[in-house]
């Protein structure tokens, strides 16, 4: 968490974007990805990106994970921008680490669990020799309280349960002690059974080793129970962000007041980790090919006012919350002349 507005961010993206040239049936298309994201991540803290699908989470966690580059704007490692070089990837992938939704296809199943985590151990070279490494992986397997280790070691993904395989996963990205871990929608394939452990996992990493989380998720509910901070994304950019239980309590931005009406229980956390039904509930989604003269929520927004169809509103500070919408400025306008506004 900031302890001042002056502490650097671990993680930074300023004015990031990332537009894809596709071809669909002999056209040419622009799909924005991202298309002016301002997001910052502090060391120790977890930062839930909440947002539908298509709204550009997963683009953003590519891009810090240097699997996508930009076409727009820069990304920072504790604020310096982040260099793309063997030997800078290489310093950079000791501190930033991904985890990836899918457990069962990020781990080679025709391995050991003593070859998938001894592997990493040996190419970063944190142990040496047989013992060495085997002793270190079983801590790892400690680390992710798959305890007794011993019992897991010499298994297979495949003799392993969703869940498991993400504590794997999970393991795998702690051998190089990361200072960061971004984690896109790592419970979202498994059993509504073992979502929790894994999220009080990410939780006692935090507390017990200090590190930053990006949390990636569609369930405002999860968000709730794991983050600190909450980061709207709507079609390529942050709409709002803030404390968390400030943003579930009061929200700023209508697409956050809309995902929280969609929510079926935004006070519910049982493990459940049930999706938000946005589309349903609050329309379909933003077609990021599309040119959009204004704010681009406002077909969607209960809220539309006219300048909100020809004018793209900021992501616009007041007090320690953020909101990119002209109800806000507003709201910041009259704080700043004494004036009381209710929406
Ligand atoms: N490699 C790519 N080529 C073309 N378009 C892409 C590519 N990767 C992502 N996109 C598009 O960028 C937009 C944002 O996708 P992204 O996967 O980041 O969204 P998301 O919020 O993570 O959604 P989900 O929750 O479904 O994963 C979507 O319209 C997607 O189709």
């Amino acid at each position: 968490m900031p302890e001042t507005t002056e502490q650097v961010p671990v993680l930074e993206a300023r004015n990031l974007a990332l537009h894809f040239d596709v071809h669909v049936g002999g056209d040419r298309k622009t799909i924005k990805a991202l298309d002016g994201v301002d997001l910052k991540l502090y060391a120790g803290e977890i930062m839930a990106l909440v947002g539908e699908s298509g709204s550009g989470k997963t683009t953003i966690a590519r891009v810090f994970s240097l699997i996508y580059k930009q076409t727009g704007g820069e990304v920072f490692f504790r604020g310096e921008p982040i260099k793309v070089s063997p030997r800078h990837e290489r310093e950079y992938f000791n501190n930033v680490q991904l985890i990836f939704q899918d457990p069962f296809a990020s781990l080679n199943s025709l391995k050991k669990i003593s070859y998938i985590l001894g592997r990493v151990l040996k190419i970063h070279g944190l142990a040496k020799g047989r013992k060495d490494v085997r002793q270190k992986s079983l801590e790892l397997l400690e680390r992710v309280s798959m305890s007794p280790a011993e019992a897991y070691i010499d298994r297979y993904p495949t003799d392993l349960s969703g869940g498991q395989r993400q504590r794997i996963a999970i393991a795998r990205s702690l051998a190089v002690s990361p200072s960061v871990i971004l984690a896109d929608e790592p419970t979202s394939m498994l059993d509504a059974s073992i979502r929790l452990d894994v999220l009080n996992l990410l939780k006692d990493l935090r507390e017990e080793e200090g590190m930053a989380v990006m949390y990636i998720t569609h369930d405002i509910a999860s968000a709730r129970y794991l983050s600190d901070r909450i980061s709207v994304m709507y079609g390529g950019v942050i709409v709002e962000s803030g404390p968390t239980e400030e943003v579930i309590a009061n929200p700023k931005h209508p697409y956050t007041k809309l995902l929280l009406a969609a929510a079926p229980n935004p006070a519910r956390f049982k493990g459940s980790g049930v999706a938000i039904p946005s589309e349903a509930a609050a329309g379909t989604g933003m077609d990021n090919s599309k040119t959009h003269g204004g704010c681009r929520f406002a077909a969607r927004c209960p809220a539309v006012m006219d300048r909100c169809l020809s004018q793209e509103p900021a992501l616009l500070e007041l007090g320690g919350r953020q909101s990119a919408c002209w109800l806000v400025e507003d709201e910041a306008q009259a704080a700043a002349s004494g004036e009381l506004v209710s929406h």
